[in-house]
C-alpha cells in the first residue's frame, strides 16, 4: 500500500469507527456487527503499526468507547475504568499465554469468568452505603446513573452483613435478563417505539434514561467481577480471594468462574461455554481470562486502553447459510412495509429459522439480493435473526435482483418514503385493510381501551364484514346485534359480552384513550406525559410543537408527529365522534384543595429525580399552596426545583436568567 493510501485508509477507518462507537455507546443502535468492528478496528491498529507515523492519539485504537453524554453530572473514576483487549481466535488466546509465561514463568494461575453483554458500571460504596453509580464513559471519566442503578434490585442499597472496607468501588456489568428483554421489546413493537437489536442495548438505553421511575419498570441485573480500594492487596492477594468476599457481602457474583493452570484448560471451559452459553438466561459474548495474583497483575501492567494481565475472547455470533425462497412485505398499522425474508429452513443456535429481517429497502440494496441467493444468516442477541451476507460464488445465473415495491402489496396504493426516514409508508391510511384493522386492534388492546370480551380475530371478522372501518365503529356496533348474530360461531352471550365491554370502555381514562388512537411514537408513558401536561385533548390540539416539546421527555421527533395526526381533518373528525360517544377526553382531577396561599403569585418548574416526593407530588404541593406550575424555563420564573440528574440544558437556562435553584426540602420549607 502507498503511503498516502495508508493516510486516507486510516482516515476513513477512524472515522467510520467513531460514528459506530457513537452509535454503539451513547445511542445503543448499532448499525454494524460487533465482528466487523472489531475487524475494522483490528486493520486500523495494524495500519498505525506499519505507519506510526500517522498514529493520532486520538484514534480508537487508543480509546476506551465513550458514553459520555452530558445529561448527567460527569465524575472522574478514581482507578480509570479500561476494556480488555479481545480475540476471536485460538492462535491468539495461545500468543497472549505465551507473553504471559514470559514475564511470569509457569507458576501463576487464570480465573476464567463469562463475558456478560451488557455495560460496564462502578460502584462506590462508603460505610456500606451505595453513594454512587458511574457508568465507564471515556475510561477516565462516566455519566452518574445513581438513581437509575438504585432500581437494580440485585444492587443492595445497604451492605447487611460482612467485614466490608469504609470505602471501596465495585465494578460489574448492567444486563437484562432476556425473556425481560423479548418482553419490553414486543411492548415496544406494539407502541410504535423503535425495537431494540439485542439486551444489551436495551440495558445501555436503559440506564441512560432521565426518568429513574422508568428505568424501575425495566427489570436489569448486575453481575459484579472487579474490587477496588485502597490498600486492597494488603487484604486479599488474588481476585479470586476478592470476588469470594465481595459475594459475602451481599453481591450478585457469578457462580461460573473457574481457576485454570494451563491453557487447555482455560480452551476447555471456552469450549464448554460456547454451547452452554444458549441455556443461560441471559447473553454472554465471550469469556474473560485474567491473571489471578494481584502481584502478577502489577508485574504485567496496562497498556493505554487494557490491563496486559486479561484479555477477552470473544465468541462469532453464530451464522449459517441457506436459500432465500422469496420476500413479503408487512404492512402495519401505522402503514410501514416491512420487508421479511422466506427461507429455506435451517438450525441455527438451537432454533429452527426460517425467516429474517430485511429492515427497509436500503438493506435490500446494500445485500445487493437476487432470487433465491444462497444467504448468511446471523442470530446474535438479536430475537429476530438477520441476513448478513450473500454468497456471491453460489448465485443462480440469470436471476433477478430483489425489487422493492413501488405500490402497497395489499391495498396498491403508490408507497411514499418521509424524508430522512429508511422506511416505506403506504400513505391510504383510511383504505388498506391492514392498517385499519390494525388501528382497531391496538385501540381494544389491553394497554389502550381493554375492551373485554372482543379479540383480535373478532376485529378482522366484522371488519370483513363491513361493521368496523374505524376506530368510531365500535361504538355503534350495538346498532347492529341482527347483523352480529349472523356471524358464525358468534353466540348471544359473546355478543352481549362484547358490547358491555364496549360501553364499559367509556370510562377508560383520557391517558388511555390517547394511546389508543395509535399516534406514531406515542406509546403509553408519552401518553401518560401528554394527557397529564395537556389535561385535555382541546389543549393537545391547539398546542404548538414547541409547546409539546416542552414537557419533560418528549423531543421534538415525538412533538412533530402529535401535531402532525391533529392536522389531519380526519383524525379530528374521529375525536369529534368519540367524544360524542362520551369517551374520557380530559383528565380528571383530583377534588382540588387550596391548603394555603403561600406560594400565590409564584412560578415553579420541576426537574430531576427526588428523594422524598415524586414529580407530581412535589406539582400537586406547589398547586395547593397556590402556586403555579410550568413546564419550561423562561426570564420570568421565579424557582427552579431540582433534584438529581437535572437535565444540562435547564440548569444552564436557569443560571442564565439568574433564576433561584431550591431543593425539594426548600420548597416544603416555603409553605411551612
Ligand atoms: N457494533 C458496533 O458498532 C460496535 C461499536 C463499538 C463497540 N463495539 C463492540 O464493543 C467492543 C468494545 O467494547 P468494550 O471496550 O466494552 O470491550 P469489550 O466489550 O470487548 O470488553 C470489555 C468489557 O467487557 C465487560 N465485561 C463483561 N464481563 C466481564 C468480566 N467478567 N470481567 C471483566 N469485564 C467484563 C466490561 O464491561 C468491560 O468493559 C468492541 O470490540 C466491539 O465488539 C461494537
Ligand atoms: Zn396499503
Amino acid at each position: 500500500m502507498q503511503r498516502n493510501d495508508a493516510l486516507s485508509r486510516i482516515e476513513a477507518l477512524t472515522k467510520e469507527l467513531n460514528d459506530h462507537n457513537y452509535k454503539y455507546y451513547v445511542l445503543a443502535q448499532p448499525s454494524i456487527s460487533d465482528f466487523d468492528f472489531d475487524q475494522k478496528l483490528a486493520e486500523l491498529a495494524a495500519l498505525e503499526k506499519d505507519y506510526p507515523e500517522f498514529l493520532d492519539p486520538d484514534s480508537p485504537t487508543q480509546k476506551v468507547g465513550g458514553d459520555i453524554t452530558k445529561q448527567f453530572k460527569t465524575v472522574r473514576h478514581k482507578w480509570p475504568m479500561l476494556s480488555l483487549s479481545n480475540t476471536y481466535s485460538e492462535k491468539e488466546l495461545k500468543d497472549f499465554d505465551e507473553r504471559i509465561r514470559k514475564v511470569l514463568g509457569d507458576d501463576f494461575e487464570y480465573v476464567c469468568e463469562l463475558k456478560f453483554d451488557g455495560l460496564s458500571i462502578s460502584l462506590t460504596y462508603e460505610q456500606g452505603v451505595l453513594t454512587r453509580g458511574v457508568t465507564r464513559g471515556d475510561g477516565t471519566q462516566g455519566d452518574e446513573v445513581t438513581s437509575n442503578i438504585k432500581t437494580i434490585k440485585s444492587v443492595p442499597n445497604k451492605i447487611k452483613s460482612g467485614h466490608f472496607p469504609d470505602l471501596f468501588e465495585i465494578r460489574g456489568e448492567v444486563f437484562m435478563h432476556r425473556a425481560a428483554f423479548e418482553r419490553l421489546n414486543k411492548e415496544r413493537l406494539e407502541n410504535d417505539e423503535i425495537p431494540y437489536a439485542n439486551p444489551r442495548n436495551f440495558a445501555a438505553g436503559t440506564i441512560k434514561l432521565q426518568d429513574s421511575s422508568e428505568v424501575a419498570k425495566r427489570p436489569l441485573d448486575c453481575f459484579l467481577y472487579f474490587l477496588y480500594m485502597d490498600n486492597r492487596d494488603r487484604l486479599f492477594k488474588t481476585h479470586w480471594e476478592s470476588l469470594e468476599a465481595v459475594k459475602s457481602w451481599g453481591f450478585h457474583v457469578s457462580e461460573h468462574t473457574k481457576l485454570c493452570r494451563t491453557i487447555d484448560e482455560v480452551l476447555q471451559f471456552i469450549s464448554y461455554w460456547d454451547d452452554a452459553r444458549h441455556k443461560l438466561s441471559y447473553d454472554i459474548d465471550g469469556i474473560v481470562i485474567k491473571v489471578n495474583s494481584y502481584a502478577q497483575q502489577h508485574e504485567l501492567g496496562f497498556t493505554a486502553k487494557s490491563p496486559r494481565w486479561a484479555i477477552a475472547y470473544k465468541y462469532k455470533a453464530e451464522e449459517v447459510e441457506t436459500i432465500l425462497k422469496s420476500v413479503s412485505y408487512q404492512v402495519g398499522r401505522t402503514g410501514a412495509v416491512t420487508p421479511v425474508a422466506n427461507l429455506e429452513p435451517v438450525q441455527l443456535s438451537g432454533t429452527t429459522v426460517k425467516r429474517a429481517t430485511l429492515h427497509n429497502a436500503n438493506e435490500i440494496t446494500r445485500l445487493d439480493l437476487h432470487e433465491l441467493d444462497t444467504v448468511m444468516v446471523e442470530k446474535g442477541g438479536e430475537i429476530i435473526p438477520k441476513i448478513i451476507g450473500v454468497n456471491k460464488d453460489k448465485r443462480v445465473p440469470d436471476t433477478k435482483q430483489i425489487a422493492y415495491p413501488t405500490h402497497c402489496p395489499v391495498c396498491n396504493t403508490v408507497l411514499i418514503r418521509k424524508e430522512g426516514e429508511a422506511v416505506h409508508y403506504c400513505p391510504n391510511e383510511l383504505g388498506c385493510p391492514p392498517q385499519i384493522v390494525g388501528k382497531i386492534q391496538h385501540f381494544i388492546s389491553r394497554k389502550a381501551m381493554d375492551i373485554e370480551g372482543m379479540g383480535n380475530e373478532t376485529v378482522e371478522v366484522l371488519y370483513k364484514k363491513g361493521l368496523l372501518k374505524q376506530i368510531s365503529d365500535l361504538y355503534q356496533l350495538h346498532h347492529h346485534k341482527e347483523e352480529l348474530e349472523q356471524i358464525e360461531r358468534f353466540g348471544e352471550k359473546s355478543i352481549n359480552n362484547m358490547l358491555l365491554g364496549i360501553q364499559k370502555s367509556k370510562e377508560r381514562p383520557f391517558q388511555k384513550v390517547l394511546f389508543g388512537l395509535g399516534i406514531r411514537y406515542v406509546g403509553e408513558t408519552i401518553a401518560k406525559k401528554l394527557a397529564n401536561s395537556f389535561k385535555n385533548i382541546d389543549n393537545l390540539i391547539q398546542a404548538s410543537v414547541e409547546e409539546i416539546a416542552a414537557v419533560d421527555e418528549i423531543g421534538e421527533r415525538i412533538a412533530q408527529s402529535v401535531k402532525e395526526y391533529f392536522s389531519n381533518t380526519l383524525h379530528l373528525h374521529q375525536v369529534e365522534i368519540l367524544k360524542g360517544e362520551n369517551l374520557q377526553f380530559a383528565i380528571i382531577e383530583e377534588e382540588f384543595q387550596l391548603n394555603s396561599n403561600k406560594l400565590a403569585d409564584k412560578s415553579f418548574v420541576i426537574s430531576g429525580v427526588f428523594e422524598h416526593y415524586s414529580r407530581e407530588d412535589l406539582g400537586k404541593i406547589i398547586v395547593q399552596n397556590g402556586g403555579k406550575l410550568l413546564s419550561g424555563i423562561s426570564a420570568k420564573l421565579n424557582y427552579l426545583v431540582a433534584g438529581e440528574n437535572m437535565g444540562p440544558s435547564k440548569l444552564a437556562k436557569a443560571q442564565k436568567f439568574n433564576i433561584p435553584i431550591i431543593s425539594e426540602v426548600e420548597l416544603i420549607k416555603m409553605i411551612q
